[in-house]
């Protein structure tokens, strides 16, 4: 197996941008090919050296990339997917929210298995996800997940219209429902309740509790998971990306994890 590998990234924003910076920053040997975005002013004079603007998915073919990263948008999945598993290439879904869909989820599963490509979701902003994985092949009898963000990480959500964000002196709990409706209704703040429910029990029985909290600083994830195998509880506080609240450092992390355990001898 080569030592580089060439990749492309979807999305050049918040997580984008960090993914490239650790991976410069950490010497990893993955070279960033192609960078897509619909705003071309968005990458000037920031794109790493040797890559390339992406306007649209056909133009990932050309770059010879071997795995697509996508850090980008709910809408930005299916086309850019559908693309890069036709092309030969694996891909990564951040925006995990595309997946509640479950006609997307089977046209994506089937074509990354004729094209003998993977499609990949990596933990992002989680921790805990290959347990949790691991337990579900022995069947799980309940999945709850709480997601506590600062409550300036709503804003701009329908969190707006459940509670007065600016205002907000204590923890309020503005929303409870299924994965499923949690990761439609939140796409920029919820993509987590979809990848818990992909390693665990589903969309619609992984139940999803959303907190804003005024006193808080870190994006909080508590996942509680009980089944055959025992219990699974597990908490995560989230420093949030400087340029974007809504998103954790540790998505970032874990694509930087992904991406050098692509070419590491030791896969950890
Ligand atoms: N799975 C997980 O655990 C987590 C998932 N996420 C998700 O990851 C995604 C990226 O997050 P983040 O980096 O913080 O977001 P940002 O808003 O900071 O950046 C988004 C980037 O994607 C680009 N983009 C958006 N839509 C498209 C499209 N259709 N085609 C090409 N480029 C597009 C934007 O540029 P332009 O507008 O110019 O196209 C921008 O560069 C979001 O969907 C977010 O919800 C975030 C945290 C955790
Ligand atoms: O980064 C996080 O903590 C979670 C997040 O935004 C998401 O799941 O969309």
């Amino acid at each position: 197996m080569s030592t580089v590998e060439a990749i492309c990234l979807v999305g050049w924003g918040a997580i984008g941008q960090r993914v490239a910076a650790l991976l410069r920053a950490r010497g990893a040997s993955a070279r960033i090919v192609g960078i897509a975005v619909r705003d071309p002013k968005e990458v000037e004079g920031t794109m790493p050296e040797g890559a390339v603007h992406l306007a649209s998915p056909e133009a990932l073919a050309a770059t010879g990339a071997t795995l697509v990263v996508e850090a980008a948008s709910r809408e930005s999945v299916l086309p850019f997917a559908r693309a890069a598993l036709t092309a030969g290439m694996d891909f990564a879904v951040s925006s995990t929210s595309a997946l509640v869909d479950v006609a997307v989820l089977d046209e994506l599963v089937e074509l990354a298995q004729r094209s003998g490509r993977k499609l990949i979701i990596p933990p992002g902003a989680l921790g805990g996800i290959d347990a949790l994985s691991a337990a579900s092949r022995l069947g799980l009898d309940s999945v709850e997940h709480v997601i506590t963000k600062p409550a300036r990480a709503w804003l701009g959500t329908p969190a707006e219209q459940c509670c007065r964000l600016t205002e907000l002196q204590e923890a309020e709990a503005f929303f409870e429902g299924s994965a499923a409706e949690a990761a439609t209704a939140f796409p920029q703040n919820a993509n987590v309740a979809a990848t818990t429910s992909l390693a665990g029990i589903g969309m619609h029985r992984t139940r999803v509790r959303l907190v804003a909290d005024p006193k808080a600083v870190e994006n909080m994830h508590s996942i509680r998971a009980c089944g055959p195998f025992g219990t699974l509880e597990i908490r995560l506080q989230n420093r949030p990306l400087a340029t974007n609240p809504k998103s954790s450092e540790m998505t970032a992390l874990n694509l930087v994890r992904l991406i050098e355990n692509r070419t590491n001898a030791l896969v950890l």
